[in-house]
C-alpha cells in the first residue's frame, strides 16, 4: 500500500514528512468528500498539473510585490492567455472547474471577468427572456462582451427600496430614461465596473406614470465595443484602492438621462408593455436572483479561504520549532502546544463543516433555480432564509479563523510572505457584500419569527424550522446516556436555538402588545433577533456536518471525519453554552465533560493535522505562500522571497542622501557644539 497522505515527496523537510507518514486516511479520498466527488477532486489536480505546464500562466513575481496597476495588468494578461487554453483546460460549463482554474492561475485578488462570471451571466440566465439571451447572454458566454452587476450606490446598498437611480418609462418613444440625479445616486462598488466592463445590468427604481415600482434590472451598454470609450451620457471610473482585492476595478457610474430601449429591461418574469402596463412577477423578489446565486455559493468560497489559511498555518506549525515541553528534549514543533492546537483545529473542523453545509445549500439553490424557470416560487423563502443566515455566520467565523491562523504563525504571519493577510482582506469583504451581515441576519429573523408565531398558534412547522415544534428535553442528555451519540449534542443545539427564538419572539410580542409600532419594536429587539438567527444557523451547520459523516462509507474517512465532527460539536457548544446554562439545560458537570471531550479531541486530531489540511489539495501555485509551502522548506525561501523587494535593488536608497544623511549630519554637528 502506498502512502495515505498523497503529498509525500523525496527532499521535503523531514518534519513535514514525519507528519504525513502518520496519516490514518487517504488524503485524496478525503478530497472527494470536500469537493463532493472523486471525479471533481481528480479534475482539480489534472487542471493544476496542466496549468503548471504553461509557462505564461505562472505569476511573473510574487503578487505582494506588484503595484495596483501591475496587479490589474497581470490579471488581465492571464485572462487573455487563459482564453487561448480554456477549452483544453476545463469543462467551461462546470462552475467548480472554472473557479479552481481561476484560483490557481489568478488567485483571489480578482480579474477583469470576476463579476462577469459570478453575477452578470447568472442574472441574464435567470432574468432575461429567450430573445434577450440571444442578444446578450450568448455573446457574454463567448466573452464578446464583458459585464457586471451594478446595484449598490454611494448612498444606498442595504436598502434597495431607496435606490436613487431611476428608470422612467417614456411611452412616446418606448424607452427608459436612466438617471443618477444626485451624487449619492451614483453606482459605487460594483466589481469591474471601473475599467474592465463594457456592459452592466443596472438596478434602478422603475417609474411608470410617476408611480414607483421598486428596483428592477436593465441592460446598459457602458462603453464602445471597439474603442472601449464610455458612451455619451455615461461617466464611469475606478473607486480607488481597497483593503484587499485590488486586482479588481470596483467602480462608479453616473447616468445622465441615458435613454435605452424598453426591451433592455430584463423581462423574463416581470414586464412593462409598450403602453406602460406593468405585469407583476410571480414572486416580488425574483429579481434578487443574482444576489441569491452568490450567497448560495459563498459558503464554499469561505471554506476555501479558511482552508487556505489553515493549510499555511498548520504546515508552518509543523516545521517551526520553538521552546520546550520537556526541557531535556529538543525544541518542539509549535504544533505540539495545546494552545496552538486549540487555536487551529476547531477552525479546520469549521472549514469542513462550511463545505458540507455549502454543498447542501447549492443543492437547494439548484432546485429553486429550476423551479423558478417554470414560475414555481414556493421554496424561495426557505432558500432566502437559509442563505441569509449562512452568508452572515460563515463569513464572520471565517474571519475569526483566518485571523487565528495568521497569529498562530507569529511574526512571519504578519509578513505578506504568509499571504494570510491578503486572504483575510479578500474573505472579510464577504461580511459586507451580498448583504451586510446584520441586515441578512435580520432577514432570517423575519422567517424565524413567522415560524415561532405559527408554533405558538398550535400549528406544526416543518423543514428547516421543524425542530421548533419537535419535543424538547428539559435537561440535556449529554453525558447522561450510556451510548455516545451526536444526537444528544444536536438536540442541545436545537434547545438553545429554540429558546433564543422564542425569547426574541416573546420580547417582540410584548412590545407590540404595549402599542409600539412594529418597526420600532423590531429595532429594540434586533440584537436578540440576530442572536436567534446565529444560533439557528449554527445548528444547521452542525446538522449538515453530522449528515455528511453519517453518509460516508469508507471506514477510515468516516473515522477521521467523525473525529473532526466530535471536536466541532464540543467546541461550538462551549462557545454558545451560556444559553444552555441560563435555563439549567446544561449543568456544571456536563460543562466539565464537554471541555474534557474537547481537549481529548485536540489530541486525537493532532497526528492527522497536516493530512486534514493537505486533503484540500491546494497547490503551492494557488496558495502563493512561503510559509505554506508543500515541501516545508520555509526559511531559505523566506530569504529568497525578500530579494524581490524593490528596496533591495540598491544598497543605498536615494532617501539616504535626501533626508537621512542631512538629519544625521545636523545631529552630529549639534552634538559637537
Ligand atoms: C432583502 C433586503 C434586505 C430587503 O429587501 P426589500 O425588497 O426592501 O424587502 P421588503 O420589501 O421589506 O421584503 C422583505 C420580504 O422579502 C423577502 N425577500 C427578500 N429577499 C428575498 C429573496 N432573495 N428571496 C425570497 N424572498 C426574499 C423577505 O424574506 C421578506 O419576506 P417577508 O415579508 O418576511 O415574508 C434587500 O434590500 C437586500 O437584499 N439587501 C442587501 C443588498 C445586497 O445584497 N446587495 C448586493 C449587491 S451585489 C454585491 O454585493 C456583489 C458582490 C460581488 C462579490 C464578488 C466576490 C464573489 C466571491 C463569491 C464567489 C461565488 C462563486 C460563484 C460560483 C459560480 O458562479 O458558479
Ligand atoms: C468587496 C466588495 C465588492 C462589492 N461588489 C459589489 C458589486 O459587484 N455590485 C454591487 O452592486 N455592489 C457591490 N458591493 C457593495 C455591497 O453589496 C454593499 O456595500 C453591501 O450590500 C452593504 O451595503 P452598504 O454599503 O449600504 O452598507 P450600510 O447599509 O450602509 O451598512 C452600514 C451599517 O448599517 C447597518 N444597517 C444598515 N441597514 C440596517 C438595518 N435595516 N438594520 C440594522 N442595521 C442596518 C449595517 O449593519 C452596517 O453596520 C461590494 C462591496 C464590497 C465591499
Amino acid at each position: 500500500m502506498g502512502n495515505l497522505n498523497k503529498e509525500i515527496r523525496d527532499g521535503d523537510h523531514p518534519d513535514i514528512t514525519e507528519e504525513r507518514l502518520k496519516s490514518t486516511f487517504d488524503t485524496h479520498k478525503m478530497a472527494a468528500q470536500i469537493y463532493n466527488s472523486q471525479r471533481a477532486a481528480d479534475r482539480r489536480n489534472e487542471i493544476t498539473s496542466a496549468v503548471l505546464k504553461i509557462p505564461e500562466l505562472q505569476d511573473i513575481k510574487p503578487l505582494p510585490f506588484l503595484s495596483r496597476e501591475e496587479k490589474v495588468e497581470e490579471a488581465a494578461r492571464k485572462i487573455g492567455i487563459l482564453s487561448e487554453h480554456l477549452y483544453d483546460l476545463v469543462n467551461v460549463n462546470d462552475g467548480a472547474e472554472l473557479y479552481h482554474l481561476n484560483n490557481v492561475v489568478i488567485g483571489g485578488e480578482g480579474n477583469p471577468l470576476a463579476l462577469h462570471g459570478v453575477m452578470f451571466i447568472p442574472v441574464l440566465q435567470a432574468q432575461a427572456t429567450d430573445e434577450q439571451k440571444k442578444k446578450w447572454l450568448y455573446r457574454a458566454m463567448k466573452r464578446e462582451i464583458i459585464g457586471t452587476y451594478a446595484q449598490t450606490e454611494m448612498g444606498h446598498g442595504s436598502n434597495l427600496r431607496k435606490l436613487e437611480t431611476t428608470a422612467t418609462y417614456d411611452k412616446a418613444t418606448e424607452e427608459f430614461v436612466l438617471n443618477s440625479p444626485t451624487t449619492t445616486s451614483m453606482k459605487w462598488w460594483p466589481g469591474n465596473l471601473g475599467k474592465s466592463t463594457n456592459y452592466a445590468v443596472v438596478v434602478a427604481t422603475l417609474i411608470i406614470n410617476e408611480k414607483d415600482y421598486g428596483p428592477h434590472s436593465f441592460m446598459v451598454q457602458l462603453r464602445d465595443e471597439n474603442t472601449h470609450k464610455p458612451l455619451p451620457n455615461i461617466e464611469v471610473g475606478d473607486i480607488g484602492p481597497k483593503m484587499a482585492y485590488n486586482a479588481t476595478d470596483n467602480g462608479f457610474l453616473k447616468l445622465n438621462h441615458l435613454r435605452i430601449p424598453r426591451t433592455n429591461m430584463l423581462m423574463k418574469h416581470v414586464k412593462v408593455e409598450k403602453d406602460g402596463t406593468y405585469i407583476k412577477p410571480p414572486h416580488a423578489k425574483m429579481s434578487y436572483s443574482a444576489m441569491v446565486h452568490v450567497r448560495a455559493h459563498m459558503n464554499n468560497t469561505m471554506a476555501y479561504f479558511l482552508a487556505s489559511s489553515l493549510t499555511i498555518a498548520v504546515r508552518y506549525s509543523s516545521i517551526r520549532r520553538q521552546g520546550h515541553i520537556n526541557p531535556k528534549e529538543p525544541e518542539v514543533k509549535v504544533l505540539e502546544y495545546q494552545t496552538q492546537q486549540h487555536r487551529l483545529f476547531p477552525h479546520i473542523a469549521r472549514a469542513y463543516a462550511f463545505s458540507f453545509a455549502g454543498a447542501e445549500t447549492v443543492r437547494l439553490y439548484e432546485k429553486v433555480k429550476k423551479d423558478m424557470e417554470s414560475g414555481e416560487t414556493e421554496l424561495m423563502a426557505d432558500l432566502h432564509a437559509l442563505t441569509s443566515g449562512l452568508k452572515s455566520v460563515v463569513t464572520y467565523l471565517t474571519m475569526q479563523g483566518i485571523e487565528q491562523a495568521r497569529q498562530s504563525c507569529g511574526g512571519h504571519g504578519y509578513s505578506m510572505a504568509s499571504y494570510i493577510s491578503e486572504i483575510y482582506g479578500i474573505a472579510i469583504g464577504g461580511c459586507t457584500y451580498e448583504g451586510e451581515n446584520m441586515v441578512m441576519l435580520l432577514q432570517l429573523a423575519r422567517y424565524l419569527m413567522k415560524a415561532a408565531k405559527a408554533v405558538k398558534e398550535g400549528k406544526k412547522v416543518e423543514g428547516l424550522v421543524g425542530y421548533l415544534s419537535a419535543p424538547d428535553n428539559r435537561h440535556s442528555l449529554i453525558d447522561r446516556t450510556p451510548e455516545k451519540s451526536y444526537d444528544t449534542y444536536l438536540k442541545t443545539f436545537e434547545h438553545i436555538a429554540r429558546q433564543q427564538i422564542f425569547r426574541a419572539f416573546d420580547k417582540l410580542e410584548k412590545m407590540l402588545t404595549s402599542g409600539l409600532p412594529h418597526s420600532e419594536a423590531w429595532n429594540k429587539c434586533s440584537v436578540e433577533l440576530t442572536r436567534a438567527s446565529r444560533l439557528h444557523t449554527r445548528l444547521f451547520i452542525a446538522q449538515a456536518f453530522a449528515r455528511r459523516v453519517h453518509d460516508v462509507v469508507d471506514f477510515h474517512i468516516k473515522e477521521a471525519l467523525d473525529d473532526l465532527l466530535h471536536l466541532h460539536l464540543n467546541y461550538e457548544l462551549l462557545d454558545v453554552a451560556s444559553y444552555a446554562l441560563e435555563d439549567g439545560h446544561l449543568c456544571g458537570e456536563q460543562m466539565n465533560f464537554i471541555r474534557s471531550e474537547l481537549y481529548r479531541s485536540l489530541g486525537k486530531i493532532r497526528p492527522n493535522a497536516v493530512s486534514y489540511v493537505d486533503a484540500w489539495e491546494l497547490s503551492d501555485m494557488e496558495l502563493r505562500s512561503v510559509l505554506g509551502r508543500r515541501d516545508g522548506h520555509v526559511y531559505e525561501n523566506l530569504y529568497k522571497w525578500a530579494q524581490n523587494s524593490s528596496l533591495n535593488r540598491t544598497d543605498v536608497l536615494p532617501v539616504f542622501e535626501k533626508y537621512l544623511k542631512p538629519l544625521m549630519m545636523s545631529a552630529r554637528k549639534n552634538s559637537k557644539l
